[in-house]
């Protein structure tokens, strides 16, 4: 039987209760609140069974079936519900709205929130250091639109892109949560196969519908400092993302402000190869140690750890940006400024999550105790960066903001240590409130009210062993043993009878008791009031306490860099507007993290005349590490981070891409050399002038032949059409000879060199400096001895090796390279000299159609 099935009059009242709220949730999990447990039956049972790896039973029967149950603990539901969102699934809350002990029948029960991958704010539900983002796209002639939220931060995004490959780059670049779509064909299978998809009507991504949706949420009249106005995919794509987010949360979001446009070209344009090959913040192995942002992130908060990481996946190329960025991180090294920082930073606590939830009002006392010690860092925070004279440190300083007020509210608001939850009271502060105050001490001095009506009552009736108690059920008693009962004066009324006593109450007691109750009940009602003007007052002040947390979040980072720059000496690059790349002593800082030998740096130098370098050498000698330490330090120097070397001058770059062979993507089931020429592709169409290109090893997926011819087409295109930065390894050494003068192609290599060790056999040293020309061998062998390859197999190899140079000395002198407009002949593959020289004797002129086709055939037969 599927959940969704009709309710039938067979069906006992619970379960039509159940079908109810079921149908207005067909396709996700239903959490129906039953005492202390939330139950899910029929297909959602079994699927949570699977998912969560709970047990699957049957709870009695309903429309003549046995009803397939499964169930989580209500106070244990977060860790569920955790693990769902992590799974991409979505679950709607069903919660008993009515008190049970009222209830005549059965108590009402509704759908009160929907967690969703893309929408969470509860801080269990959360990655500390990491954005959970909801991301819609609409799609139309000109392109598609995109639209993110942070809910948990409160921030609001769109962009717009023209072509599907800058779709997957900003996909690659905000990796969501979760994903809404239109419901309609034609989206490409590798977003339709993304976990967290959810597809929507497509009414609801009409555009003049969205935009009335956004002048009603925002209050506006038109959209026109969004940047959304004449916008409809924008547009489209976030009136359909908003949609989706009062459907869920089912309540005002007053966090969501604003909508910011981030377009494309503010930033350097990285493909999702280029993240995935230049391991930012994850390796294809899983480590997120070993990648650049494993080594950057020396951030103190967690709010400083997102905008880090946002930051590293968005480098920017506004030079005023950068400049103000680099100058404030290089203010806070002197003197080590950045050192006292960091120490304040230890009490922020997420900031900017915590007002968050304040927005939503499901702050917890917790949230509040951290915001109030935030808060009162502010000062200390503020007084060290006034003697600090950087314009951008002046303006987070500014935006740091006094919040005086909701300081001095929060300090004597709340208890120095409140409790987790508001539920048991004690989470306002004593003196704050002095009704409370009244309340609190009618209860706390019960005790000793109790005390003395004890003795009292003792002397009284002479009986030594009486006692006065308290239990939840019967409220207060005397307790009389029952030997001693028949002493029991007459105006005792007897409440219980236990094996060994009697219990009693008087008249004295039990307006005690209702005095004592009502004051807890009405101080812990007073408590929740107060907590919500708290709450209220918080509110009113809620965009200075936000710029105010983004102003730390970006001071954490910075701080960050100062101490990474000095810890592990890196210097301040210089942004030039001339074209230039010059980076001295240039280090890798994962591979020099990692290693516990010393890292050989190395120099690059490309510049308006000097743009390729074909770069050489044995395999292991270093080749992949010195491309990418370069286009590590660019896009460091480009997020406003010191760089890994010891000088670094760097012109105006609009790209980084890449193409370098990593095992990942069969997974997408394409072959490898497929996703090679797919990546090169790209790379040819989108490069410019100030592009930084690697290529790594270009056509080693294909027949030796095959990939030179590719690897030497795709170099002189990159060389004489897109003229980008480009740095070309390869193990093809016919393409040594590009780097004619004037070409703007230069040779560099790195070394290895061999000797014999004491005991006579042969070792291969690798310098792992860069030197300029080309490599004279390429230690293949050696490497592969090294390796382990049986001796007869490297000494068959060594033989093949040696006929083959043979062959190729024999037939074709070593080419002299022509200019590089004319195509190449390769000493490898060139044809037979007998072909050659009857090709050499054909007048194309003077040949008719036939003669030609005979000639062509003539020549084939003599290779
Ligand atoms: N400059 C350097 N200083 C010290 N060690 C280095 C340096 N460059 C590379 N290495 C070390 O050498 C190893 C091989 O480097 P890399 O993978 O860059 O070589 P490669 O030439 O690209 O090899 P292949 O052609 O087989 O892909 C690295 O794992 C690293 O540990």
């Amino acid at each position: 039987m599927s959940a969704s099935a009709a309710p039938t009059p067979e069906h006992t009242p619970l379960m039509r209760q159940f079908f109810a709220a079921k149908s207005d949730h067909p396709d996700i999990l239903l959490f129906f609140r039953m005492g202390d447990f939330y139950e899910l039956f029929y297909d959602d049972a079994r699927r949570a069974a699977k998912l969560l790896d709970i047990t699957l039973t049957q709870r009695g029967s309903s429309g003549g079936a046995p009803i397939p149950m499964a169930g989580v603990p209500v106070h244990a539901c977060e860790s569920y519900l955790a693990r769902l969102v992590a799974l991409g699934e979505s679950v709607a809350i069903c919660e008993q709205i009515g008190d049970p002990a009222q209830a005549k029948g059965l108590v009402e029960r509704k759908v009160v929130r929907i967690v969703t991958p893309g929408t969470v704010t509860d801080e269990a539900l959360l990655h500390e250091r990491r954005d959970t983002l909801l991301m819609a796209l609409s799609r139309g002639a000109r392109g598609f639109g995109i639209a993110w939220a942070d809910l948990a931060g409160g921030r609001f995004l769109v962009n717009e892109v023209a072509s599907e490959d800058a779709l997957a780059a900003e996909l690659a670049r905000l990796e969501p949560a979760e994903l809404l779509l239109p419901d309609e064909d034609g989206w490409p299978a590798w977003l339709v196969a993304r976990t967290g998809l959810r597809r929507r009507a497509p009414w609801q991504f009409d555009a003049d519908a969205c935009r009335r949706q956004l002048l009603r949420f925002f209050a506006l009249h038109d959209l026109t400092g969004f940047g959304l106005e004449q916008r409809p995919l924008p547009t489209s794509a976030a009136g359909a993302l908003l949609a989706y987010v009062e459907e869920t949360q089912k309540q005002r979001l007053p966090h969501l402000t604003a909508i910011a446009f981030e377009s494309s070209d503010d930033g350097i344009a990285m493909n999702a190869a280029t993240r995935r090959h230049l391991e930012l913040d994850s390796r294809v192995d899983g480590n997120i140690q070993h990648t650049l942002l494993g080594v950057l992130d020396s951030t103190v908060a967690p709010m400083g750890g997102r905008l880090l990481r946002r930051w590293l996946h968005r480098p920017l190329r506004d030079r005023t940006v950068l400049r103000e960025r680099l100058h404030a991180v290089q203010t806070l090294l002197d003197g080590d400024a950045f050192a006292a920082l960091r120490g304040r930073f230890r009490t922020l606590g997420d900031l900017e999550r915590i007002l968050t939830r304040v927005a939503l009002r499901s702050a917890r006392p917790r949230d509040l105790s951290t915001l109030r010690d935030g808060l009162a860092a502010l000062p200390a925070i503020r007084d060290l960066l006034a003697s600090l004279d950087s314009p951008r440190l002046a303006t987070l300083a500014a935006d740091l903001g006094p919040h005086d007020a909701s300081a001095h509210l929060l300090a004597s608001a709340v208890m120095a240590q409140p409790p987790a939850l508001l539920r048991d009271g004690g989470v306002i502060a004593d003196g704050f409130d002095a009704e409370l105050d009244e309340l609190r001490r009618l209860s706390t001095h019960a005790d000793q009210f109790l005390l003395d009506l004890e003795a009292r009552e003792r002397d009284a009736t002479g009986i030594a062993t009486l006692k006065v108690g308290y239990n939840r059920v019967h409220g207060y008693f005397i307790e009389i043993s029952k030997g001693q009962s028949q002493k029991a004066p007459a105006h005792y009324t007897r409440r219980q009878t236990l094996t060994g006593a009697e219990r009693y109450i008087t008249e004295e007691l039990k307006t005690f008791e209702d005095k004592v109750l009502s004051a807890r009940e009405r101080a812990l009602a007073r408590e929740k009031l107060l907590y919500d003007h708290l709450l209220d007052a918080l509110n009113a002040a809620l965009e200075p306490l936000k710029r105010s947390a983004a102003a730390l979040a970006e001071l954490d980072v910075l701080c960050a860099f100062a101490e990474r720059a000095l810890a592990l000496d890196w210097a301040r690059p210089e942004l030039h507007d001339v074209p230039c790349l010059h980076i001295e002593r240039g280090r890798h800082p994962v591979v020099e993290a990692v290693r516990a030998e010393p890292f050989e740096p190395n120099d690059l130098l490309l510049d308006a005349d000097r743009r390729m370098l074909i770069i050489t050498g044995p395999n292991m000698g270093g080749k992949s590490t010195y491309m990418r330490q370069n286009a590590l330090i660019v896009l460091l120097a480009h997020i406003g981070s010191f760089v890994p070397a010891a000088r670094a001058q760097i012109g105006p770059i609009d790209r980084i891409l890449t193409r370098i062979g990593a095992g990942d993507d069969l997974a997408r089931g394409q072959s490898t050399f497929m996703v090679e020429m797919a990546e090169t592709s790209y790379i040819l169409h989108h490069a410019t002038a100030n592009s930084l290109v690697l290529m790594d090893e270009i056509g080693r997926g294909t027949s030796t032949y095959d990939g030179l011819s590719l690897a030497d087409a795709c170099a002189r295109h990159l060389a004489l059409n897109n003229r980008a930065y480009t740095l070309f390894a390869t193990h093809y050494f016919e393409l040594t000879a590009l780097a004619e003068p004037g070409s703007g192609i230069a040779n560099v290599h790195l070394d290895a060199v061999e000797h014999r060790d004491q005991g006579g056999s042969e070792k291969l040293v690798f310098m792992h400096a860069v030197k300029e020309g080309p490599a004279n061998r390429s230690f293949g062998l050696q490497v592969a001895a090294l390796a382990g390859l049986p001796k007869s197999v490297v000494a068959q190899a060594r033989r093949t090796l040696a006929e083959l140079e043979q062959r190729s000395r024999d037939h074709v002198p070593r080419t002299t390279p022509a200019a590089l407009e004319q195509p190449q002949q390769f000493g490898l593959f060139a044809a037979p000299s007998a072909a050659c020289d009857a090709l050499a004797a054909i007048d194309p002129d003077e040949l008719t159609p036939k003669q030609a086709l005979e000639a062509l055939y003539r020549l084939r037969s003599l290779l």
